[in-house]
């Protein structure tokens, strides 16, 4: 049964890359998604500002809704202080599996926990079954139409604090336009836009931080 472009993606890892090594997992991942075949990562330059926010932020307790192959988890991963954790939630069970391995090979394993399912299951579920108490970073790249509702449920659930940073990926392409007029227009959000580029192409996107002012 031939590979999937996730499995092509993750042997390119395996086989080029060096073991413990987050930023080489993450260079190997852009090297076959630019040179090879494309894929939804959130890549090299889009990946700058996620970095920039977690270095800002020292989030001791991360949330990324979105794991895919683990690109993101990794980039984030690597940045984060000695005893603080991500936490990612993949619907699919077959990204899950490729991102697991991905965040093993890049030895962050002790920094990440991948639950499987969707998010809108898994985020009231945080502070009882994963021992969350508020969230300090949220990563959003998963269904764009479920950037909204999963926010609003996030601040239900009582897992933002004054402060918690929200970060989302494709606020231009493929777009989230409810979520986008959601926090722009809600006086407890203080937004930023950050216009980039779609990963591998010239394609315009843009990434859009919200903080919860409580
Ligand atoms: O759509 C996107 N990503 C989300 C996504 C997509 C598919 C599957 C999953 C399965 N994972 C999943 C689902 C539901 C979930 N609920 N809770 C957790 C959870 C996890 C997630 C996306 C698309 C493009 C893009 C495509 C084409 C194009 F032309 C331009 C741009 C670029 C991106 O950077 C993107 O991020
Ligand atoms: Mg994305």
């Amino acid at each position: 049964m031939n590979q999937s472009k996730e499995e092509r993606i993750l042997n390119f890892v395996l086989q080029h890359a060096v073991r413990g090594d987050p930023q080489s997992v993450v260079d190997h991942i852009d090297k076959y998604c630019s040179q090879k075949e494309w894929a939804m990562n959130v890549g090299a330059e889009k990946g700058l500002i996620l970095d920039k926010t977690v270095e800002e932020v020292k989030p001791s307790i991360s949330l990324e809704l979105g794991t895919y192959c683990g690109y993101s988890a990794v980039r984030i991963a690597r940045l984060l202080k000695p005893n603080a954790h991500l936490i990612t939630i993949e619907f699919n069970p077959t990204y899950a599996a490729i991102a697991k391995q991905m965040i093993e090979f890049a030895g962050v394993q002790d920094k990440v926990k991948i639950l499987e399912g969707p998010a809108e299951e898994i985020i009231p579920q945080l502070k009882k079954k994963h021992e969350v108490e508020t969230l300090d970073f949220v990563f959003l790249d998963h269904w764009k139409e479920r950037y909204k509702p999963d926010t609003v449920l996030l601040e239900e659930c009582g897992l933002l604090r004054r402060g918690t940073v929200l970060l989302a990926d494709n606020i231009i392409c493929p777009g989230a336009p409810d979520f986008l007029s959601y926090v722009r227009n809600n006086n407890r959000f203080e937004c930023t836009n950050y216009l980039s580029h779609l990963e591998y192409l010239k394609v315009e996107d843009a990434m859009e931080k919200a903080v919860f002012l409580g």
